[in-house]
């Protein structure tokens, strides 16, 4: 649908009836906020003659018509904007017009309850005119009259229209783009769909807020009541201002839809009373850290910002600039891997699990989502800080609803393997990246342990994972070494009669079997293969998540390839499974030293101090792969500032990361004007060094919504020509939040854009 030019909209006259809040907004953001009209004509009637003077006083119409029909025969576009009450009245004088008033009009209406102004229209007419589409402006106000309209009302908000069957296409449109015009976001549902949502979004809520304050108010004491009424008594009951007669109409023209809503409402708070009288505290706590994340989440979304929502509408975009001096020390946020696991594990613990140095990463608080989802209660994430509280193996409860896990492949990968041993089904879908990643590589070990995962899609999410099935142990070589895959067999076997084991491959990180054991289960590593005992007890622990290893190495690079550098990384987790980016960077002749060793939660943690140096190319030793997995792209970035070339092969697994990872550094590097050679496996790099500065040119690239893309295009500006652009960076929030910021500390320069697409 295509608005239309405002020389289209001169040649109409537009009616409104019905001159209060709605119909006021209408006329004033329809004659355009700088006056100048954007309609032939504006016109208008109120039943109030008064209103109807005050309305040309005030500039909201030009002049108003004597009675409806009146304004009906001289309007082109008319707008009711009447109460729902007062609907079959307008429509019945319309009738003098004839059997069909509305012949060569677009008419709509902008009551709270569509079916309601449906069966007016039908009982008045004998049935709904094509070209009527109805309508609601979900833009109100506690303010109502005359005086109440304002020309921007409509600006940023939604209006839904609900079209029926038989509504011509092209009223449709000419009233989405009038309101369009009027500033707002315009969408469409069916009648019944709005009469529900709204019963439970706006009339369930209008209710509450009137009957509180009459409850109050009715109280011996409530003078005092209201005099000392703090904040969240003002903010609550705002709405009980709202007109009481326009309220009255809508809950007796929606009465099943928010009887329902109501029954609902009743009894959740019910449950709440039982919880407060029987100090039943985790009942408590459930719904109001549930209820606060909601909120919180609501809170994102309407400012536009990206948690867990597809980030289609709007654009993050850096621009980093070149950078010569870095210095400075920081610790980058908590580790992605234990912060995922600290949710799992604590949930499925005995006890209160208490966790520090927490990644409040968006795939991290898509995992805490799913166990809030399956009914357990975490407080949290508050600086880091999170509580779980642990509800046993056997305690988690079905979803209400799919799970939803955002980009976050270690989430659902290892939520597969839990899940398959649940006595409840689950559903586990993800967003368009995670909807494009392999998930038959948990699948399949998961079918040998007699679970059944299934996905329509060829062996990618969505995934319907069917509880209620015993899980046997198994043996499982690994024919990936993904830590991910071993994670989902080892907490399937964890729900197994006997013992479950894994082989690796290659060493992999082993968060998994590290945290179980600090949970208190046996989990024995020989070698290449660990093994586990189903049936075990978690019992709750404190863990104290280290800084991100894989956030650290963009630092690490940034600091190799500045020209004057000195960065200390605080506090970074340095197990030995996941330090194949210090190893890589070291044989490039990096410069980087380790000290205060320490031993935190099972997990090994140092500081890593690193200095400019003249890094050299290398082929890249194969083992190393798995430990560096996340780190290639800044290290492509690092090989291209070496001296001679860079081989990196046996790195597949590059191409079914959240993009491909291989062939999209490729094209970005290209975009600055460097070619590599993509081969199936890996890539070719022959590094510029020294002899070459800048490295890079400016330009622009596509991160194609990968986190560990945008931030390693981040570190090439500093040694580009000039700024460095680097498109559909929202993601970068899935695994370090505030990247520029942090970056920005140590004297890089990342400027964050965020424009409409
Ligand atoms: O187990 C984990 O926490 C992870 C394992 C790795 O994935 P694979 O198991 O697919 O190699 C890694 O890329 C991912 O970022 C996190
Ligand atoms: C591959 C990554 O994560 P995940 O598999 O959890 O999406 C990553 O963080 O680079």
């Amino acid at each position: 649908m295509t608005g239309r030019s405002s020389q289209d909209w001169r040649k109409l006259t537009l009616g409104v009836v019905g001159l209060g809040l709605i119909g006021g907004s209408v006329c004033l953001g329809a004659a355009g906020f700088r006056g100048a009209s954007r309609f032939g004509s504006i016109i208008g009637f109120d039943a109030d003659p008064q209103a109807r003077a005050q309305a040309v006083e005030l500039g909201l119409v030009e002049r108003c018509a004597p009675s409806v029909p009146e304004l009906v025969q001289e309007a082109d576009i008319i707008m009711l904007a009447v109460p729902v009450k007062a609907m079959g009245q307008v429509l019945r004088a319309c009738i003098e017009l004839g059997e069909q008033p509305f012949a060569g009009k677009i008419v709509s209406d902008v009551g709270s309850v569509k079916a309601s102004v449906r069966a007016c229209f039908e009982a008045a007419l004998g049935g709904m005119p094509a070209s009527v589409v109805l309508g609601h402006p979900i833009a109100g106000s506690e303010k109502s009259g005359v005086f109440a309209g304002r020309a921007d009302l409509f600006v940023n908000h939604k209006v839904i229209l609900t079209p029926l069957e038989n509504t011509d296409v092209d009223a449709v449109a000419q009233i989405s783009a009038l309101w369009t015009l009027l500033g707002a976001d315009v969408l469409e549902m069916t009648v019944e769909h709005h009469d529900r949502v709204l019963a439970s979004t706006s009339h369930l809520p209008h209710l509450i807020a009137f009957s509180l304050v009459d409850t109050l108010a009715v109280q011996d004491d409530s003078l005092d009541i209201f005099r000392y009424a703090a904040g969240g008594f003002r903010d609550f009951t705002r709405i009980a201002g709202s007109d009481p007669v326009m309220w009255h109409d809508i809950f007796l023209e929606n009465k099943t839809a928010v009887l329902e809503s109501l029954e609902l409402f009743s009894k959740d708070l019910q449950r709440l009373r039982t919880a407060i009288e029987s100090g039943d505290s985790e009942q408590l706590l459930g719904v109001f850290t549930r209820a606060k994340a909601a909120r919180d989440h609501f809170g994102t979304m309407l400012a536009n910002k990206p948690y867990r929502q597809k980030m289609t509408s709007r654009e993050l975009k850096f621009v980093a600039g070149p950078a010569t001096q870095l210095s400075g020390a920081i610790r980058v946020p908590g580790d992605k891997s234990i912060s995922h696991r600290s949710i799992m594990l604590g949930a499925l613990a005995e006890g209160l699990t208490t966790v520090e140095g927490f990644l409040e990463g968006e795939d991290a608080l898509a995992t805490i989502q799913a166990f809030r989802d399956m009914g357990v209660v975490i407080e949290g994430p508050e600086a880091g800080s999170v509580k779980v509280h642990g509800v046993g193996l056997h305690g988690l409860k079905a979803a209400p609803g799919p799970l939803y896990l955002g980009n976050s492949g270690t989430s659902m990968r290892l939520l597969s393997g839990l899940l398959a041993a649940q006595q409840f089904d689950s559903v586990l879908t993800g967003d368009e990246s995670l909807s494009k990643r392999p998930m038959k590589r948990v699948i399949d070990p998961l079918g040998e342990m007699n679970a059944l995962v299934e996905s329509e899609n060829d062996g990618r999410p969505p995934l319907k994972i069917s509880g209620k099935r015993p899980i046997n142990a198994i043996h499982y070589d690994l024919p990936v070494a993904s830590a991910q895959v071993k994670s989902a067999v080892l907490l399937a076997g964890l729900y197994a009669d006997g013992e479950t084991s894994v082989h690796e491959p290659a060493p992999i990180r082993d968060h998994t079997e590290r945290m179980l054991r600090g949970f208190g289960c046996e989990v024995l590593t020989e070698g290449p293969v660990c093994r586990l005992r189903g049936g075990q007890k978690l019992t709750a622990c404190h863990i104290d998540v280290p800084a991100d290893i894989s956030s650290a190495a963009f630092f690490m690079v940034a600091a190799s390839i500045a020209a004057d550098a000195d960065v200390t990384l605080k506090h970074v987790g340095v197990n030995p499974t996941r330090t194949g980016i210090i190893e890589i960077l070291r044989l490039m002749g990096a410069d980087l030293q380790v000290s205060n060793e320490a031993t935190v939660g099972g997990e090994p943690v140092a500081d890593i101090r690193v200095r400019s140096s003249r890094l050299k190319g290398i082929n890249i030793p194969p083992a190393l792969v798995p430990l560096a997995i996340d780190e290639f792209p800044v290290l492509f970035i690092a090989a291209c500032c070496a001296e001679g070339k860079t081989v990196l092969t046996g790195a597949e697994e590059l191409r079914v990361k959240e993009s491909d990872r291989i062939q999209v550094m490729a094209d970005g590097l290209l975009e600055l004007g460097f070619a590599s050679k993509v081969t199936s496996d890996g890539i070719e790099i022959e590094g510029r060094g020294a002899t070459s500065d800048p490295v890079f040119q400016s330009g622009s690239v596509d991160s194609h919504g990968d986190h560990r893309i945008a931030m390693a295009f981040s570190v090439a500006a500093i040694r580009a020509g000039g700024p460095v652009t680097i498109h559909r960076c929202a993601n970068v929030a899935t695994s370090f939040p505030d990247f520029p910021g942090i970056a920005a500390n140590i004297g890089m320069q990342i400027d964050i854009t965020d424009a409409e697409l």
